[in-house]
């Protein structure tokens, strides 16, 4: 049976009389890609937040391997090995793409040799091999997308969060960053990804995640989710019914 490596118990979270995360519970195994989905404001972030030790939920409790980890601090969750990357992404602008990844490096390794060694690896397998000289500030957004994964990778997780990884990237790079999850995936590493381009994530995804307001409205497939009513008038409405309405319509 598949082994849980992440669960998240009962999760609330609030911001004054705000309920950003309502008792949110699911898991996900050792080697899944599931993704949370769900309309602006749903609290996809927020959760994202709480398991990754960047807020400590009001209430609730996340295990990783087994362990608690609710509220610890981010860098021990890392440790452990469950990284995340952010929406908006933050690299060290003024510093090299080799040098940023190698900060991620030395959470894992002191020696700079190892690091360095783990650093090459990971700039290779992101395609950034070339760039690695290049000022991060300097990056496309595509690219600034990548590092961040770069940097994640390079603590040699167990498992990434990646938090609208392929926002504002073209059909090629979306192509690309698809290609990249089922890769990592292929190497052992869990996924849990936020996400809004249903395009992409449908057709990599193990299972699928549904927040709306808050709360789990729905958990299954792709293809079960897709077809969910509740989850179509949230949050699939708006993208997939009016096209396949179109489509319908021509036919
Ligand atoms: N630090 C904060 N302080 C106050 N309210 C917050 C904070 N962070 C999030 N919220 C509120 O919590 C709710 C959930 O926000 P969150 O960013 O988690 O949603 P999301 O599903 O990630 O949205 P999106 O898809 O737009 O990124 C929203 O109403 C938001 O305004």
């Amino acid at each position: 049976m598949a082994r849980a490596l992440l669960e998240v118990q009962g999760i609330t979270m609030k911001f004054g009389n705000l309920v950003a995360n309502d008792n949110v519970s699911f898991s996900v195994n050792e080697g899944e890609i599931v993704s949370l989905i769900g309309p602006n404001g749903a609290g996809k972030t927020t959760l994202f937040n709480c398991i990754s030790g960047f807020y400590k939920p009001f209430s609730g409790k996340v295990f990783f391997e087994g362990k608690d980890i609710t509220g610890k601090p981010p860098h021990q969750i890392a440790m452990m090995g469950l990284t995340r990357t952010f929406q908006i992404v933050k690299p060290l602008k003024d510093m090299t793409v080799r040098d940023n990844v190698l900060t991620g490096a030395f959470l894992r390794s002191s020696s700079r040799k190892e690091a360095e060694k783990i650093t090459d690896e990971v700039l290779q397998l992101t395609h950034l091999w070339e760039k690695k000289d290049m000022l991060a500030g300097s990056l496309t957004t595509a690219d600034k997308k990548r590092l961040e994964i770069a940097r994640v990778l390079a603590t040699k997780p167990k498992m990434v969060m990646l938090d609208e990884a392929m926002a504002g990237l073209n059909q090629s790079e979306i192509k690309e960053a698809m290609e990249l999850c089922v890769k990592l995936n292929k190497s052992g590493i869990t996924l849990l990804i936020v996400e809004h381009i249903m395009e992409a994530i449908m057709p990599i995804s193990h299972r699928v995640i549904v927040l709306s307001a808050g709360k789990k409205i729905a958990e299954g497939k792709p293809a079960e989710v897709t077809n969910n009513e509740e989850v179509i008038k949230a949050y699939l409405g708006e993208r997939y019914y009016a096209k396949s309405k179109k489509l319908n319509n021509r036919l």
